[in-house]
């Protein structure tokens, strides 16, 4: 049981499944997400689509080592972050961290039921995607948004949201600093001639067109860190995992590896830019896949390390926590957003603005 005065850290992100076994719900609860993937006759077809996938998805989590490790290691942030928390603000202690995944376990669902149970009155949704996008980070809110409307976490809880903080400068320096230990593995005298080619996972270009912020947040997130790195390298922002027939954003990082052998450019360090951990699109896509068709092409390449347990990016996540609990109150969003109730220029989805002005009330 939380003290009144503690603090509720809710980290916010899709989830995977831990296990081979659990690939089948994650898929069919991610098809079933009309704001991540909105389809005709969704409750007809989220089920029959994620049957079809499972095999095939099934088959790279156990290439991968059985499951993915973003529970791992959104746990061990979550612990590690609050024992800094109560450190770095003790007039809030004690702070405890939750997580709340949207497609696997721990459902919202589950984190409701313990933070009503640790009697938790006043909460921080904290979005684990350093970027927003309304089809994550604004998918992850809409569903807290509906489980907290009828009362799912406990009648009396107040609310505020950190939603986005791709320019942090404690982000910046740790992605900076594994994309430094990835160029040491190159030989000296040709290391400035590495390419640096900053992947991110890419976005139907329906959800670009109408005026989602993530390729724009995810550019100033490169565009910060080559300001670290003092620009040193050549680099590019490439785009991967793109589902389905439908326009995604481009270039595909695969395409841009074959382009970089064409024009005989034979260095390459891979950076994940737009997650925070070790998931199938770093282990399976860029390790398995693009590493091997690059070298194939002969291509040098490493890969940046994810965040996973990197001190450096700990500390930023509970720097950013910190001062949001001194500087923000229920009902604020921040630091980093400026769009307080502003939803996209093109957005339809009615569920984004009421959640914008149910948790610009604190959640009431
Ligand atoms: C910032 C990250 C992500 C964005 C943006 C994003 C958008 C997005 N994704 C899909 C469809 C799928 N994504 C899938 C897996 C998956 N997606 C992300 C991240 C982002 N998605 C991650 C980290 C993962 C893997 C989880 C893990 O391994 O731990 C999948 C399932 C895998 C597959 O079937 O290929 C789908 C489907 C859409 C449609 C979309 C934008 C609207
Ligand atoms: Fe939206
Ligand atoms: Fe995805």
């Amino acid at each position: 049981m939380l003290p009144r005065l503690g603090r509720a850290i809710v980290m916010l992100n899709m989830g995977g499944p831990s296990t081979v076994p659990e690939t089948h719900d994650f898929l069919k609860n991610l098809f079933s997400d009309g704001d991540l993937i909105p389809l005709p006759f969704q409750s007809f077809l989220a089920p029959w689509i994620a049957r079809r996938r499972t095999p095939q998805i099934e088959k790279q989590y156990e290439d991968i080592g059985g499951g993915s490790p973003i529970l791992k290691y959104t746990r061990l942030q979550g612990e590690r972050m609050a024992a800094l928390l109560d450190e770095l603000n003790p007039s809030t202690a004690p702070h405890k961290a939750y997580v709340a995944f949207r497609y696997a376990k721990p459902l919202t669902d589950e984190t409701a039921i313990e933070m009503k149970k640790d009697g938790v009155k006043r909460a921080v949704a904290f979005t684990q995607y350093p970027q927003y996008s309304c089809s994550t980070t604004g998918s992850s809110l809409n569903g807290l948004f509906r489980k907290g409307k009828t009362g799912t976490f406990g009648d009396a809880v107040e609310w505020s949201v950190i939603d986005r903080w791709g320019t942090n400068p404690g982000f910046i320096e740790a992605v900076s600093q594994n994309i430094e230990r990835a160029l040491a593995k190159f030989d000296e005298a040709s290391r400035s001639d590495v390419v640096l080619l900053f992947s991110a996972h890419s976005l139907p270009m329906s959800v670009v067109n109408r005026g989602d912020p993530y390729v724009l947040e995810v550019s100033a997130s490169v565009a910060a860190v080559m300001d670290r790195l003092k620009h040193s390298n050549p680099y590019r922002l490439v785009w991967q995992s793109q589902v389905g027939p439908s326009a995604w954003m481009g270039m595909q990082t695969g395409e841009a590896l074959k382009g970089l052998a064409r024009l005989g450019r034979k260095k390459v360090v891979l950076v994940p830019i737009a997650f925070t951990s070790d998931h199938i699109e770093t282990l399976y896509e860029l390790d398995l896949e693009y590493a091997k068709e690059a070298r194939e092409h002969g291509i040098e390449v490493h890969r940046a390390e994810s965040l996973n347990d990197s001190p450096v990016f700990i500390r930023a996540l509970a720097d950013l926590a910190a001062s949001h609990l001194r500087e923000y109150s229920a009902g604020d969003i921040g630091p980093t957003t400026v769009q307080l109730g502003l939803r996209c220029p093109g957005c339809t989805n009615a569920t984004c603005e009421q959640q914008k002005s149910w948790f610009a009330r604190g959640g009431r």
